[in-house]
């Protein structure tokens, strides 16, 4: 069973890819596949059509009795033959149809004789064969030749150099005009399926032409104003070049946008573009590199000259830390190759002067990782922070969201942005989707509160998961929830309760889910430790009433220890070791996650003694979960006994039920949403 923070922030499904026909969606300019096939078998046609016209010695012969063919010699219409041993073949002047129409009906009627051999079906054709009968035919020769017969050596199937060129050749060099069509087209339309196959040194960028794609602007952005504000100035440069640049200052060539997934760093690019009225190319780092040493640099050069074709105009560099990591410090392989794209970007940033309205925009969540030289003065010297929104700015994100969703009255922006925080702007979108489609699946006219409430829980716990639980493990599931939920009520300082569920969701056998009714940014130690103990308090309460352990509390353990180590290593919280910083600073941009090429700064006598106080962190937490829960046990029985009724129990029933007031308060409240499961 899971127990889940807010930070990091649940992904959505596809976090940046809009979906089509989203402010922001690439133009589809590419050619659909179905469109490639089709044009594929039109040039097949064509080359068999071809070969039939110009070549028909190609078809197949009919095979004539020899009777037929002395007729056909008598009438005229043999042109030529060839022998070959008794097999006589040869071509008609006219085409013949064989067998004649009517037998064939004959034939078809005899077909329902039992043991009758299917007949051939008749067709007309140009060419022959028939076989020499045993016994020899004297004055053949003369015969052919009184009716003009050509007799040659060479079978007329046998096709002049052309012919045997085109046939042997014919379809493979349709194929290759077709591609070289295909890439030609493509290539006119910047990138594509042709750059794939033969530009492998091109550009795959996308450019987004704010006439063609609909134009965004800084209107679509919102609750990020800091970051918007910083651009504006970007915007007033891209529309008039000259004016910056008049009194022999240097515009920015680059900026940096910095912040997690998701937070709209890719919107805020566009929306300068789109400001500014100038074209917008696009490339995500990671395509830049591929198997082929050098390609990357390649594409790099091609994607600045496509901009500087069309300047003014922003070139976007999407994660950019994957090829920016400092040089030198690579993983295997590849490095050399990153190492030649990295320094073919700084090649053209140094290249190109500011005077020629050109801005490269790039975004990373891993500032930290980069190369110093993509940061000196001259490249990408600005930084902008672009931050997850605060309650205020998750109001007016979904506000741009909702605008084409109609909404029923219950409906409201601030009470969800309120219930939402650390969500970013796309985990904004997705849940105004996902809340539009639940109510439209629902039939309703609008979106209502609860379909979005419903559509959070979806995307912050997880979809329901239909798995067939034992009764066993069902009793087990509701006692260790009960065991969060109780604690989350009487610890002091411990997030309001609001839901808890033995409904399998995403990971989690049940869940309970807690979140405070602020964003916190500042953290006090005693609701650091009342965290800790709530996470216990689902593995407690096992103990408490089966007196045994099952592997359900994993997930609580993971993230118990995980906020107890940092409390040590990192924010000075143990007596013992006091205020050192023992584990290096976690990038805000990671999700936590250690810094690239972090080392332990301290000795192993230092490290055993952070194992013990993390131990100790753990030890007092788990025993204060045990007195609490002790005391609490009348009400533990009874929530595990109405959730094995109800199954899923809001903040209001669990009060009800248990007959507990919400938890009291700390001095001063502190963090995000949780959800232990
Ligand atoms: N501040 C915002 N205002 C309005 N919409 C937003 C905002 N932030 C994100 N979105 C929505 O989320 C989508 C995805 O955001 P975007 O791709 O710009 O994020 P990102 O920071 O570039 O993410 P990543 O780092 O994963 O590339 C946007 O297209 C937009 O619809
Ligand atoms: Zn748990």
């Amino acid at each position: 069973m899971k127990r889940k923070d807010f930070p990091p922030a649940p992904k959505p499904a596809t976090p940046n890819k809009p979906w089509p026909g989203a402010p922001g969606a690439p133009p589809q300019d590419q050619l659909p596949p179905r469109k490639v096939w089709l044009m594929f078998a039109i040039a097949l046609l064509v080359n068999y059509l071809v070969m039939k016209t110009y070549f028909p010695g190609a078809d197949t012969p009919v095979t004539i009795p020899y009777t037929v063919f002395k007729q056909e010699v008598a009438k005229g219409n043999v042109k030529s033959i060839y022998s070959q041993g008794e097999i006589l073949e040869g071509s008609f002047a006219s085409p013949l149809t064989w067998p004649p129409p009517s037998q064939g009906r004959e034939d078809a009627a005899a077909r329902v004789l039992p043991g009758a051999p299917p007949p051939a079906p008749s067709r007309s054709a140009r060419v022959f064969k028939t076989t020499l009968p045993a016994f020899v035919d004297p004055g053949l020769e003369q015969f052919l030749i009184g009716h003009r017969v050509e007799i040659s050596a060479e079978s007329p199937q046998a096709r002049g150099a052309l012919g045997t060129l085109l046939f042997g050749f014919g379809p493979a060099l349709l194929l290759i005009g077709f591609y070289f069509w295909l890439y030609r087209r493509a290539a006119q339309q910047g990138g594509g399926l042709g750059g794939s196959l033969f530009g492998i040194g091109q550009s795959k960028a996308r450019r987004y032409d704010q006439e063609r794609a609909e134009r965004v602007t800084f209107d679509d952005v919102a609750g990020i104003d800091e970051a918007k504000n910083e651009l504006v100035e970007i915007v007033d440069f891209l529309k008039d070049p000259g004016k910056y640049t008049r009194l022999g200052g240097a515009a920015p060539k680059g900026v940096l946008l910095i912040g997690s997934p998701g937070t709209g760093k890719t919107l805020l690019a566009k929306a300068v573009a789109g400001e500014a009225g100038v074209p917008f190319f696009s490339m995500s780092a990671a395509e830049f590199v591929e198997m082929i040493v050098g390609v990357g640099a390649a594409r790099v050069r091609d994607l600045f000259r496509q901009a500087r074709e069309h300047a003014p105009a922003i070139i976007f560099i999407d994660e950019l830390d994957s090829i920016g990591r400092a040089r030198g410090q690579l993983a295997l392989g590849g490095a050399s190759e990153q190492e030649q794209t990295l320094n073919q970007i700084l090649t053209e940033m140094d290249g190109f002067s500011s005077r020629e309205g050109i801005i490269v925009l790039a975004a990373t969540n891993q500032p930290d990782v980069l190369d110093k030289a993509l940061l000196r003065p001259g490249r990408f010297d600005r930084r902008v922070v672009v931050n997850l929104p605060d309650k205020n700015g998750r109001e007016a994100i979904l506000g741009v969201h909702v605008r084409k969703v109609p909404l029923a009255k219950d409906a409201s922006l601030a009470e969800l942005a309120a219930a939402t925080p650390g969500l970013s702007g796309a985990d904004l979108r997705n849940l105004v989707n996902e809340a539009a489609l639940l109510a439209a699946r629902r039939e309703q006219a609008g979106v209502r509160q609860k379909d979005f409430m419903d559509a959070l829980e979806k995307i912050v716990l997880g979809p329901e998961r239909p798995i067939l639980l034992s009764e066993a493990d069902r009793e087990r599931i509701a006692c260790h929830e009960s065991g969060h939920a109780i604690l989350g009520l009487v610890v002091a300082g411990a997030d309001p309760v609001h839901r808890v569920t033995i409904v399998p969701r995403g990971q989690a056998l049940g869940v309970t889910y807690q979140r405070p009714q602020t964003d916190r940014y500042n953290y006090p130690e005693a609701y650091l430790r009342a965290r800790i103990v709530g996470m216990l308090g689902g593995r407690v309460a096992e103990e408490l009433v089966y007196g045994t352990r099952t592997t359900g509390a994993e997930n609580d353990i993971e993230q118990a220890t995980e906020l107890a180590r940092n409390m040590v290593t990192r924010w000075g919280m143990s007596d013992e070791l006091g205020m050192v910083q023992l584990a290096p600073r976690q990038s805000p941009y990671l999700g936590g996650r250690l810094a690239f090429g972090a080392d332990r700064p301290f000795s192993d006598e230092t490290a055993r003694r952070v194992d013990l106080a993390v131990q100790g962190i753990i030890g007092d937490c788990h025993a204060e979960a045990t007195r609490l829960l002790r005391l609490h046990r009348r009400e533990l029985d009874a929530l595990a006994r109405a959730l094995l009724a109800r199954e899923t129990l809001d903040e209001k029933e669990i009060l009800s039920v248990t007959g507990l007031p919400p938890a009291p308060a700390l001095e001063a409240r502190p963090l995000p949403a949780q959800a232990a499961s």
